[in-house]
């Protein structure tokens, strides 16, 4: 993240603390933050014109923006919620930034319900579903699945390093659905009884590579060795539109403290051996050929064909979520 700018309130620059460090995270809350925070600067602006104004709100989606690098969700917010700045007056400004972020949080919440609509049909009275990490599109899917009256059951890995199973494990009970919590080694032994692999996505690339926590790419290789149905829930603000013109979507690198205590890393090489380096990836790359089906807002897609989408939504370039 960036020094402090000037014009950005300190409850944006709290906004994008808590995403960096995680304690808002999943690619659709991440979104909603950020909007909710763009409407916060809108708000409470302290500029003293229209001029001003629009400045610091491109100051505070860029401050937003510098968090976390890999679930496009984010800057597809703030460019859309910064494309709703229009008028010519502070004023004028002010009400239409903040009706605009109001307005993709309604349609965020809408989208993953009609997502979940979408996927459950996909599951069957009695299927037991897989998964990995926490992701709310995932587990929309199971929400309506439950509402249909369909008894599902989930086998959850705990997905080290920083065990998000446990959110989904807890939300899967407060549902009342039966969690089996695993380690990630033994997913290919659950595999077994598995009847889907059911994950979220915090980008989609335009050849249908879905990029998700890691340990996705694995087990969805494992799960088609197995003869297991891997259905990724994600909703179409998941859709990168970087990657049409040949854009990679940036891994995020964590820090190794996540993986080992300053105390273990010590226990295996001392205090300051620098040839012992551990690497802490945060998402990978799972291929389109290791996936089923693409469950989004709009329907569901083979990953191959999800490009079409991509081009109805976002046309061509996109920029940076700031520019003009
Ligand atoms: O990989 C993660 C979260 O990673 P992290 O915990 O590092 O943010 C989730 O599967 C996606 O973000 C989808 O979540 P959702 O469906 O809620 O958008």
């Amino acid at each position: 993240m960036t020094d402090d700018r000037v014009g950005v309130l300190p409850a944006v620059e709290s906004t994008a603390t808590d995403i960096a460090e995680m304690r808002i995270r999943g690619a659709a809350t991440i979104a909603d933050a950020a909007a909710e925070a763009l409407a916060t600067q809108a708000h409470q602006t302290q500029a003293e014109g229209p001029e001003a104004f629009r400045e610091d709100l491109r100051a505070a989606a860029q401050t937003l923006y510098e968090t976390r690098p890999t679930a496009v969700s984010l800057p597809n917010a703030l460019r859309y919620v910064l494309r709703g700045m229009t008028g010519e007056t502070l004023a004028e400004l002010q009400a239409s930034t903040i009706a605009r972020a109001e307005e993709f949080q309604r349609d965020l919440a809408q989208a993953q319900t009609k997502l979940g609509e979408i996927g459950a049909n996909r599951l069957r009275d009695g299927d037991v579903v897989m998964t990995h990490c926490h992701s709310t599109d995932a587990l929309a899917c199971v929400e309506a699945a439950l509402e249909d009256g369909k008894e599902i059951e989930a086998i959850v890995k705990e997905t080290r390093p920083r065990k998000q199973g446990h959110i989904a494990a807890r939300q899967l009970r407060e549902w009342g659905v039966p969690v089996t919590l695993i380690v990630d080694n033994a997913a290919r032994r659950y595999l077994d009884r598995t009847d889907h692999v059911l994950v979220g996505a915090d980008s989609i690339a335009a050849d249908g590579s879905v990029v998700n926590k890691i340990g996705t790419s694995g087990l969805a290789v494992t799960a088609r060795e197995r003869g297991v149905a891997v259905m990724v829930a994600a909703q179409t603000i998941k859709l990168h539109p970087d990657t049409m013109t040949g854009h990679t979507v940036e891994i995020e690198m964590r820090d190794e403290t996540e993986v080992v205590s300053k105390a273990e890393r010590a226990e295996i090489a001392g205090d300051i051996d620098e040839e012992l380096r551990v690497e802490n990836p945060a998402f990978d790359v799972t291929p389109p050929r290791h996936v089923d089906a693409i469950v989004t807002e709009r329907g569901q897609f083979p990953p191959e064909s999800i490009v079409v989408l991509m081009r109805e939504l976002f046309g061509g370039s996109t920029g940076e979520p700031w520019e003009p």
